[in-house]
């Protein structure tokens, strides 16, 4: 659906971005992550056929971005990270603006989508919030109902409440066939929304990752009370990995399979359990730490 090859984008002061590669499939939600001027943007702007590469090139439903400027822009929607709207239009001049140069916007979904974000379309932009226009943008992207959205930190200056509502948004849409590259800072969004992501450092992508293999790898810390200080003296001969100690109560570490812990915790009298999982925000930021790797 979206394939970015070997793009090589170098800007005269030396930044830019370096033989970005990935593929993003139909139905699918490719998260884009990195830490500020990542290259992120830069990217987004190639896929988006505004900048022409040094080297490679980017296909969307098969057409050459560059290349074939104006062909795809029915196929494809997408929120800018700072949209330019024309100076004194209101959300509605602007959305019917959009729908013009888009075509085959149903009028019915548009309302839908306005509803769901709840704003109103009659005011002016430059007396909307940062939210508020952010919502005009999330409209605009949607509502020609394409096979492609891109979406440049699509949640950000939106109130938890409207997060929400947009992470439905793209579920639904996901479930129907569409197919979505976003980046964001936002962990939790990228872990509701995402199937893979890529994270890029320095203008290089050092990791693409299953989100749901990153999850099976999160780490579990087990808290466990046994009845007595002897059942825990017992248990800690079984060589699962101890956190820490204290009375009766330890925690274990584990990773992965949780069937050993389960099994040797089950021969002794347990009181309590409780269980701390290692927020995937910390895995990502492991990646962001690390020097610029191949992935
Ligand atoms: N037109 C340009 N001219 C010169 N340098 C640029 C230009 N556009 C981007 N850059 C540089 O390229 C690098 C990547 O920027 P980019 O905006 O793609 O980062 P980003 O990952 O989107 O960051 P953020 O999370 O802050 O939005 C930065 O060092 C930026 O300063």
């Amino acid at each position: 659906m979206l394939s970015v090859e070997h793009v090589t984008k170098i800007f005269p002061n030396g930044r830019g971005i370096r033989d970005v590669t990935f593929s993003v499939r139909r139905g699918e939600v490719f998260g884009f992550l990195g830490p500020n001027g990542a290259g992120k943007s830069t990217t987004i702007r190639h896929i988006m056929g505004f900048l022409k590469p040094d080297q490679g090139s980017v296909k969307v439903c098969g057409y050459d971005t560059w290349k074939e400027q104006g062909r795809f822009q029915k196929y494809i929607g997408y929120l800018p990270g700072e949209i330019a709207f024309i100076e004194g239009m209101t959300g509605k001049a602007f959305l019917d603006f959009m729908a013009g140069m888009q075509g085959g916007v149903d009028p019915a979904w548009r309302d839908e989508l306005i509803r769901r974000l709840q704003f109103d379309v009659r005011t002016p932009i430059r007396k909307m919030s940062k939210g508020m226009k952010q919502k005009v943008g999330i409209v605009a992207a949607f509502m020609h109902r394409p096979e492609v959205i891109i979406l440049d930190e699509p949640t950000s200056g939106l109130d938890p409440l409207m997060q929400k509502v947009f992470i439905e948004l793209v579920l639904e849409e996901k479930a129907k066939g569409t197919t979505f590259l976003m980046s964001s800072h936002n962990f939790p969004e990228i872990e509701r929304t995402c199937d893979r992501a890529a994270i890029i450092k320095d203008g290089v992508i050092i990791a693409v990752k299953d989100i749901h293999d990153l999850q099976s790898m999160q780490r579990k810390l087990f808290e466990v009370t046994f009845e007595t200080e002897q059942e825990l003296d017992d248990f800690m001969k079984c060589g699962l990995k101890i956190d820490s100690r204290e009375g009766n109560r330890v925690r274990v570490a584990v990773q992965g399979d949780m069937n050993r812990f389960i099994r040797e915790t089950a021969r002794f009298h347990v009181r309590n359990i409780d269980v701390f999982t290692q927020n995937l925000e910390d895995i990502f930021m492991d990646y962001y730490d690390r020097e610029g790797q191949t992935p």
